[in-house]
């Protein structure tokens, strides 16, 4: 059974040139509506079968204009997307075709959807959770392949399902503590429900902490370890990006000050997703542009999650090298020697004693050396402390981060309760708000208006 709704209709395809353009529409008056621009030598499309596609054009029935040679689909809830008849109009790709065939479904009595509207149904209608409708718009996002993998995951439901658990858990804890304080069996049911509570509580507690510690992880799989390539002009931080890309992306001279602005690249290196940052090269300089480029670099450089810290190691280290050690100091970072393929005149015994001597690597990207030690050195920093298991389940979204951490808040207010030796039904509200909490993240429990916020960020035609 699906909710009554009117039939709404959106470009689903990005919009631009391209073979194919979709206009999808969705609800009760789908069929009907396609059918009212919908002309073929046959049938008509309420006399197809359902999940079956259908050539033919479209035309404006006030002016009996074609529009379009299209491709229709017919797909009759509720194996649908949104659980509810759904009508896909294939047209010609490109902007006038596609938005031509959508006027004229809205003139004919469907109204445009809402950015993320499609997917609401689908939640509406109980096809899929509030989870796996965020993974929707997560799948679109994603920027790598294990950005992909993570949002795949969550949308086959594996965060739905350990929440789901959890909060059946909570559930049937609260219901016996009901019991035994309806039906006290026993003269110390006070203290047995207590022990009951705080038990389950310890236990919920380190599932929720559990998930948690996967958040720094998740939230790097989705968007990328923030990875700035520092290091004063012409030590080849440019070359590195390119190497590493695959790409002649940024340009590379033997200009001091050949890079001028931020350049970012999605990048995946031994599984792990990076935002590779090449900035221009950090020093003093009297050019209006450059310097505005380095105070850029700066800004990345207070932005990133790691840093790649290049040096030339055919020159001694300069006073800029040296000022750059200073400022990378709190940060994560693998310091490179560039350029070992040229004589050496870099002090390395100096060297380590201001950078971690573990951090430094050796490079020629001329040369193609090194590159590799690189690589693994990026991969291990990543999965130290955790199996780096392409499986697990992460949680990356922020929504969800912030939820599960005030879940935690309530169950440590049941577990100090107890402790405190309060009385069990004030006790009982901690555990119920932990229980609403963690519905939030599925949306069995969740107000109105989120929902609306939620999905609004999604775009348009989704
Ligand atoms: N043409 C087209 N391609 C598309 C989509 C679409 O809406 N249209 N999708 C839009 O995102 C994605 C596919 N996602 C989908 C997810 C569920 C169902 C669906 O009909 N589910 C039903 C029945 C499943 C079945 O037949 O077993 C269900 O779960 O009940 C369809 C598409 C990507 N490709
Ligand atoms: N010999 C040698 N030259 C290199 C190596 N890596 C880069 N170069 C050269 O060094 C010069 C500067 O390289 P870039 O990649 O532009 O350096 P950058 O750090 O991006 O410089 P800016 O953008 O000006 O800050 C170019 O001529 C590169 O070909 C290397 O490993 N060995
Ligand atoms: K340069
Ligand atoms: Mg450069």
């Amino acid at each position: 059974m699906t909710l009554e709704f009117e039939t709404i209709a959106a470009i689903s395809t990005p919009p631009g040139e391209g073979a194919i353009g979709i206009v999808r529409l969705s609800g009760e008056q789908a069929i009907e509506i396609a059918d009212r621009v919908y002309k073929s030598g046959s049938k008509s499309l309420a006399e197809q079968k359902s999940h079956t596609i259908h050539y033919g054009h479209i035309e404006n029935p006030k002016t009996n204009e074609t529009i379009d040679e299209v491709m229709v689909s017919v797909m009759r809830e509720p194996k649908t997307f949104t659980r509810e008849d759904v009508v896909e109009i294939n047209c010609h790709g490109g902007i006038t075709s596609v938005n031509q065939v959508l006027q004229c479904v809205l003139q004919n009595g469907a109204r445009l959807a809402e950015p993320g509207e499609f997917t609401k149904r689908a939640f509406l209608n109980g096809r899929i959770d509030l989870s796996q409708a965020e993974a929707v718009m997560d799948l679109i996002r994603a920027k790598t392949d294990r950005a992909m993998h993570v949002a795949l995951k969550q949308l086959d439901g594996n965060l739905s399902h350990l929440i789901r658990n959890l909060r059946m858990d909570i559930l049937d804890t609260l219901a016996q503590v009901e019991v035994n304080i309806d039906y006290p069996e026993y003269d110390d049911v006070e203290e047995m429900t207590s022990k009951l509570l705080i038990e389950k509580a310890k236990l919920v507690k380190a599932s929720i902490q559990q998930l948690l510690a996967t958040a720094s992880q998740g939230k790097i799989l989705r968007e990328g370890l923030a990875t700035a390539i520092i290091g004063r002009p012409n030590v080849g931080k440019s070359s590195l990006l390119n190497y590493l890309l695959d790409e002649e992306k940024a340009i590379v001279t033997d200009i001091a000050g050949t890079t001028r602005d931020v350049i970012e690249e999605y990048i995946s290196v031994r599984g792990v997703p990076l935002k590779l940052i090449d900035t221009a090269g950090i020093r003093e300089t009297e050019d209006i542009i450059e310097r505005i480029g380095v105070e850029r670099s700066r800004q990345a450089l207070s932005d990133a999650d790691l840093v790649l810290l290049v040096f030339n190691q055919s020159e001694p280290l300069t006073i800029e090298d040296k000022a750059l050690i200073e400022a990378t100091n709190q940060h994560r970072r693998i310091v490179i020697l560039n350029k070992m393929d040229l004589p050496n005149k870099l002090d390395l015994t100096e060297l380590e004693t201001v950078v971690e001597p573990e951090s430094i690597v050796k490079t020629s990207i001329l040369s193609k050396s090194g590159i590799d030690i690189l690589e693994k050195k990026i991969a291990d920093l990543f999965f130290t402390g955790q199996t780096g298991e392409r499986d697990a389940t992460y949680v990356s979204n922020v929504r969800h981060i912030a939820l599960l951490n005030d879940a935690e808040a309530a169950l440590d207010e049941v577990i100090s309760g107890v402790e405190a030796g309060m009385p069990v039904d004030l006790v009982q509200i901690d555990m119920t708000r932990c229980w609403d909490l963690l519905g939030e993240i599925t949306g069995d429990s969740v107000q109105d208006e989120l929902l609306t916020q939620l999905f609004s960020q999604f775009c348009l035609g989704k």
